[in-house]
Protein backbone atom coordinates (compact mmCIF):
# COMPACT_ATOMS: atom_id res chain seq x y z
CA UNK A 1 0.00 0.00 0.00
CA UNK A 2 1.39 3.53 -0.47
CA UNK A 3 0.14 6.88 -0.05
CA UNK A 4 -1.79 7.27 -2.96
CA UNK A 5 -2.48 3.17 -4.46
CA UNK A 6 -4.44 1.75 -1.83
CA UNK A 7 -3.49 -1.99 -3.67
CA UNK A 8 -1.09 -5.12 -1.85
CA UNK A 9 2.11 -6.26 -3.27
CA UNK A 10 0.60 -8.50 -6.37
CA UNK A 11 -2.34 -7.26 -6.76
CA UNK A 12 -1.01 -4.91 -9.73
CA UNK A 13 0.17 -6.92 -13.12
CA UNK A 14 2.92 -5.67 -14.87
CA UNK A 15 1.63 -4.10 -17.75
CA UNK A 16 -0.79 -1.72 -16.84
CA UNK A 17 -3.06 0.67 -18.99
CA UNK A 18 -2.45 4.00 -17.65
CA UNK A 19 -6.39 6.51 -19.10
CA UNK A 20 -6.00 10.04 -17.56
CA UNK A 21 -9.75 9.72 -16.64
CA UNK A 22 -10.29 6.82 -13.85
CA UNK A 23 -13.70 6.65 -15.48
CA UNK A 24 -12.26 5.53 -18.65
CA UNK A 25 -10.17 2.74 -16.23
CA UNK A 26 -13.66 1.57 -15.32
CA UNK A 27 -14.75 1.76 -18.78
CA UNK A 28 -11.66 -0.85 -20.13
CA UNK A 29 -11.91 -2.68 -16.65
CA UNK A 30 -15.82 -3.78 -17.67
CA UNK A 31 -15.62 -3.93 -21.21
CA UNK A 32 -12.03 -5.40 -22.06
CA UNK A 33 -10.94 -7.37 -18.88
CA UNK A 34 -12.33 -10.46 -17.45
CA UNK A 35 -12.70 -10.88 -13.73
CA UNK A 36 -11.67 -7.28 -13.30
CA UNK A 37 -11.24 -6.08 -9.74
CA UNK A 38 -10.76 -2.79 -8.33
CA UNK A 39 -7.93 -2.53 -6.24
CA UNK A 40 -7.94 1.38 -5.61
CA UNK A 41 -10.55 4.07 -4.85
CA UNK A 42 -8.00 6.49 -2.60
CA UNK A 43 -8.97 9.70 -4.29
CA UNK A 44 -11.30 7.99 -6.60
CA UNK A 45 -8.24 7.44 -8.82
CA UNK A 46 -9.79 4.07 -10.19
CA UNK A 47 -7.55 0.66 -10.64
CA UNK A 48 -8.64 -2.42 -11.86
CA UNK A 49 -6.33 -5.69 -12.32
CA UNK A 50 -8.45 -8.71 -15.05
CA UNK A 51 -7.43 -10.53 -17.70
CA UNK A 52 -7.03 -10.15 -21.51
CA UNK A 53 -6.71 -13.00 -23.55
CA UNK A 54 -5.68 -14.96 -20.08
CA UNK A 55 -2.85 -12.34 -19.23
CA UNK A 56 -3.03 -10.27 -16.49
CA UNK A 57 -3.05 -6.43 -17.36
CA UNK A 58 -3.95 -3.52 -14.85
CA UNK A 59 -5.82 0.13 -15.59
CA UNK A 60 -5.08 2.88 -13.63
CA UNK A 61 -6.26 6.22 -13.64
CA UNK A 62 -3.61 8.81 -13.28
CA UNK A 63 -5.54 12.23 -13.58
CA UNK A 64 -4.27 15.09 -15.69
CA UNK A 65 -1.04 16.75 -16.05
CA UNK A 66 2.61 16.21 -15.58
CA UNK A 67 2.60 15.96 -11.63
CA UNK A 68 -0.73 14.06 -11.02
CA UNK A 69 0.69 11.21 -13.23
CA UNK A 70 3.89 11.15 -12.21
CA UNK A 71 3.16 10.21 -8.72
CA UNK A 72 1.07 7.09 -10.09
CA UNK A 73 3.63 6.18 -12.61
CA UNK A 74 6.55 6.63 -9.74
CA UNK A 75 4.46 4.06 -7.23
CA UNK A 76 3.47 1.43 -9.88
CA UNK A 77 7.15 0.81 -10.97
CA UNK A 78 9.02 1.28 -7.91
CA UNK A 79 6.22 -0.12 -5.29
CA UNK A 80 4.34 -2.59 -7.60
CA UNK A 81 6.63 -3.97 -10.13
CA UNK A 82 4.98 -2.60 -13.47
CA UNK A 83 7.10 -3.35 -16.16
CA UNK A 84 5.06 -1.97 -19.03
CA UNK A 85 3.28 0.78 -18.67
CA UNK A 86 0.88 2.49 -21.53
CA UNK A 87 -0.71 5.85 -21.67
CA UNK A 88 -4.10 5.52 -23.55
CA UNK A 89 -5.45 9.20 -23.77
CA UNK A 90 -6.39 12.31 -25.38
CA UNK A 91 -4.70 15.04 -27.99
CA UNK A 92 -5.24 17.68 -29.79
CA UNK A 93 -3.71 17.99 -33.13
CA UNK A 94 -1.40 20.51 -33.96
CA UNK A 95 -0.64 19.63 -37.73
CA UNK A 96 -2.96 19.97 -40.31
CA UNK A 97 -2.58 16.32 -41.60
CA UNK A 98 -3.10 15.06 -38.34
CA UNK A 99 -6.88 14.82 -38.58
CA UNK A 100 -9.24 14.49 -35.27
CA UNK A 101 -10.06 10.04 -34.87
CA UNK A 102 -6.59 9.77 -35.60
CA UNK A 103 -4.29 7.20 -33.39
CA UNK A 104 -0.86 8.68 -32.20
CA UNK A 105 2.14 6.41 -31.04
CA UNK A 106 4.21 8.87 -29.27
CA UNK A 107 7.93 8.36 -30.28
CA UNK A 108 9.11 11.35 -28.34
CA UNK A 109 7.39 13.96 -26.06
CA UNK A 110 8.83 17.56 -25.80
CA UNK A 111 7.29 19.89 -22.53
CA UNK A 112 6.70 23.08 -20.89
CA UNK A 113 7.30 21.15 -17.69
CA UNK A 114 10.45 22.25 -15.60
CA UNK A 115 10.65 18.45 -14.03
CA UNK A 116 13.49 17.59 -15.80
CA UNK A 117 15.27 21.03 -16.26
CA UNK A 118 14.98 21.23 -12.48
CA UNK A 119 16.18 17.62 -11.67
CA UNK A 120 19.03 17.72 -14.84
CA UNK A 121 20.30 21.66 -14.63
CA UNK A 122 21.80 22.36 -18.12
CA UNK A 123 20.64 19.48 -20.54
CA UNK A 124 17.44 19.50 -22.33
CA UNK A 125 17.04 15.78 -21.96
CA UNK A 126 14.75 14.12 -24.51
CA UNK A 127 12.51 11.71 -22.83
CA UNK A 128 11.35 8.69 -25.77
CA UNK A 129 9.15 5.54 -25.66
CA UNK A 130 10.26 2.34 -25.84
CA UNK A 131 11.39 1.33 -29.24
CA UNK A 132 10.24 -2.24 -29.11
CA UNK A 133 6.62 -1.17 -27.74
CA UNK A 134 6.37 1.34 -30.35
CA UNK A 135 7.29 -0.89 -32.97
CA UNK A 136 4.73 -3.39 -31.65
CA UNK A 137 1.66 -0.78 -31.32
CA UNK A 138 2.58 0.33 -34.50
CA UNK A 139 2.51 -3.34 -36.23
CA UNK A 140 -0.30 -4.04 -33.41
CA UNK A 141 -2.49 -0.92 -35.28
CA UNK A 142 -1.69 -0.91 -38.77
CA UNK A 143 -3.00 -5.21 -38.23
CA UNK A 144 -6.02 -4.18 -37.10
CA UNK A 145 -6.45 -1.51 -40.21
CA UNK A 146 -5.68 1.52 -38.32
CA UNK A 147 -3.68 4.85 -39.86
CA UNK A 148 -1.14 4.91 -36.98
CA UNK A 149 1.02 7.87 -37.03
CA UNK A 150 4.61 7.83 -34.88
CA UNK A 151 5.91 10.76 -33.77
CA UNK A 152 6.67 13.49 -31.82
CA UNK A 153 4.14 15.09 -28.99
CA UNK A 154 4.03 18.27 -26.43
CA UNK A 155 3.20 17.24 -23.00
CA UNK A 156 2.04 21.23 -21.76
CA UNK A 157 1.24 22.00 -18.20
CA UNK A 158 -1.40 24.17 -19.31
CA UNK A 159 -4.61 22.90 -20.96
CA UNK A 160 -5.84 26.74 -21.56
CA UNK A 161 -2.92 28.26 -22.52
CA UNK A 162 -2.26 31.84 -24.50
CA UNK A 163 0.25 29.71 -25.98
CA UNK A 164 -0.76 29.28 -29.49
CA UNK A 165 2.59 30.63 -31.10
CA UNK A 166 3.89 28.27 -29.15
CA UNK A 167 2.16 25.09 -30.74
CA UNK A 168 2.42 26.30 -34.51
CA UNK A 169 6.18 26.43 -33.88
CA UNK A 170 5.96 23.19 -32.49
CA UNK A 171 3.77 21.97 -35.37
CA UNK A 172 6.64 23.54 -37.80
CA UNK A 173 8.86 21.22 -35.77
CA UNK A 174 7.37 18.56 -36.94
CA UNK A 175 5.31 17.73 -33.64
CA UNK A 176 1.81 15.94 -33.99
CA UNK A 177 -0.42 16.81 -31.14
CA UNK A 178 -0.25 18.35 -27.14
CA UNK A 179 -1.72 16.60 -24.53
CA UNK A 180 -0.02 16.52 -20.31
CA UNK A 181 1.83 13.46 -19.40
CA UNK A 182 3.76 11.49 -21.76
CA UNK A 183 7.34 13.41 -21.18
CA UNK A 184 6.46 12.12 -17.18
CA UNK A 185 6.41 8.35 -18.16
CA UNK A 186 8.81 8.34 -20.81
CA UNK A 187 11.48 10.16 -18.09
CA UNK A 188 10.48 7.83 -15.22
CA UNK A 189 10.32 4.48 -17.34
CA UNK A 190 13.94 5.37 -18.42
CA UNK A 191 15.05 6.31 -15.00
CA UNK A 192 13.95 2.97 -13.37
CA UNK A 193 14.87 0.76 -16.50
CA UNK A 194 11.31 -0.22 -17.61
CA UNK A 195 9.49 0.49 -20.81
CA UNK A 196 6.71 3.48 -21.43
CA UNK A 197 4.71 4.30 -24.21
CA UNK A 198 2.29 6.60 -24.76
CA UNK A 199 -1.35 5.94 -27.52
CA UNK A 200 -3.02 8.62 -28.02
CA UNK A 201 -6.54 9.51 -29.95
CA UNK A 202 -6.97 12.57 -31.51
CA UNK A 203 -9.95 14.18 -29.72
CA UNK A 204 -9.89 17.43 -31.35
CA UNK A 205 -7.89 20.10 -33.61
CA UNK A 206 -6.39 23.00 -31.64
CA UNK A 207 -5.72 24.78 -35.14
CA UNK A 208 -9.35 24.47 -36.84
CA UNK A 209 -11.03 24.04 -33.80
CA UNK A 210 -12.80 20.75 -35.00
CA UNK A 211 -14.00 18.36 -32.54
CA UNK A 212 -14.97 14.50 -32.56
CA UNK A 213 -18.37 13.87 -31.33
CA UNK A 214 -18.56 11.56 -28.49
CA UNK A 215 -19.46 8.43 -29.99
CA UNK A 216 -16.66 8.91 -32.57
CA UNK A 217 -14.69 9.62 -29.96
CA UNK A 218 -15.79 6.57 -28.08
CA UNK A 219 -15.17 4.04 -31.13
CA UNK A 220 -11.49 5.49 -31.73
CA UNK A 221 -10.85 5.14 -28.02
CA UNK A 222 -12.02 1.53 -28.02
CA UNK A 223 -9.70 1.07 -31.32
CA UNK A 224 -6.68 2.19 -29.60
CA UNK A 225 -7.52 0.46 -25.73
CA UNK A 226 -7.20 -3.18 -28.44
CA UNK A 227 -3.78 -1.91 -29.98
CA UNK A 228 -2.71 -1.16 -26.26
CA UNK A 229 -3.83 -4.14 -24.71
CA UNK A 230 -2.40 -6.23 -27.40
CA UNK A 231 0.79 -4.60 -27.62
CA UNK A 232 1.44 -5.15 -23.74
CA UNK A 233 0.51 -9.18 -24.39
CA UNK A 234 4.06 -11.54 -23.76
O1 LIG B 1 -7.66 12.05 -21.90
P1 LIG B 1 -6.50 12.16 -20.96
O2 LIG B 1 -5.78 10.85 -20.82
O3 LIG B 1 -6.87 12.71 -19.60
O4 LIG B 1 -5.47 13.17 -21.64
C1 LIG B 1 -5.71 14.51 -22.01
O5 LIG B 1 -6.92 15.05 -21.51
C2 LIG B 1 -6.68 15.88 -20.36
C3 LIG B 1 -7.09 17.30 -20.68
O6 LIG B 1 -8.44 17.35 -20.98
C4 LIG B 1 -5.17 15.79 -20.08
O7 LIG B 1 -4.95 14.79 -19.13
C5 LIG B 1 -4.64 15.44 -21.45
O8 LIG B 1 -3.38 14.84 -21.49
O1 LIG C 1 -4.27 18.17 -23.47
C1 LIG C 1 -5.08 18.16 -24.39
C2 LIG C 1 -5.91 17.06 -24.66
C3 LIG C 1 -6.80 17.10 -25.69
N1 LIG C 1 -6.86 18.22 -26.44
C4 LIG C 1 -6.07 19.28 -26.20
O2 LIG C 1 -6.16 20.28 -26.90
N2 LIG C 1 -5.20 19.23 -25.18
Amino acid sequence: MTVHIGAKKGDIAEAVLLPGDPLRAKYIAENFLENAVCYNEVRGMLGFTGLYKGQRVSVQGTGMGIPSAGIYIHELINEFGATDLVRVGTCGAIQNDVKVRDVIVAQAACTDSAINRNAYPGIDYAPIGSFELIKKAYEVGTDQGLHIRVGNVFSSDVFYSDGLDTLKLLGKLGVLAVEMETAVLYTLAAKFGVRGLSILTVSDHVMTGEQTTSQERQTTFNQMIEVALDTVLK
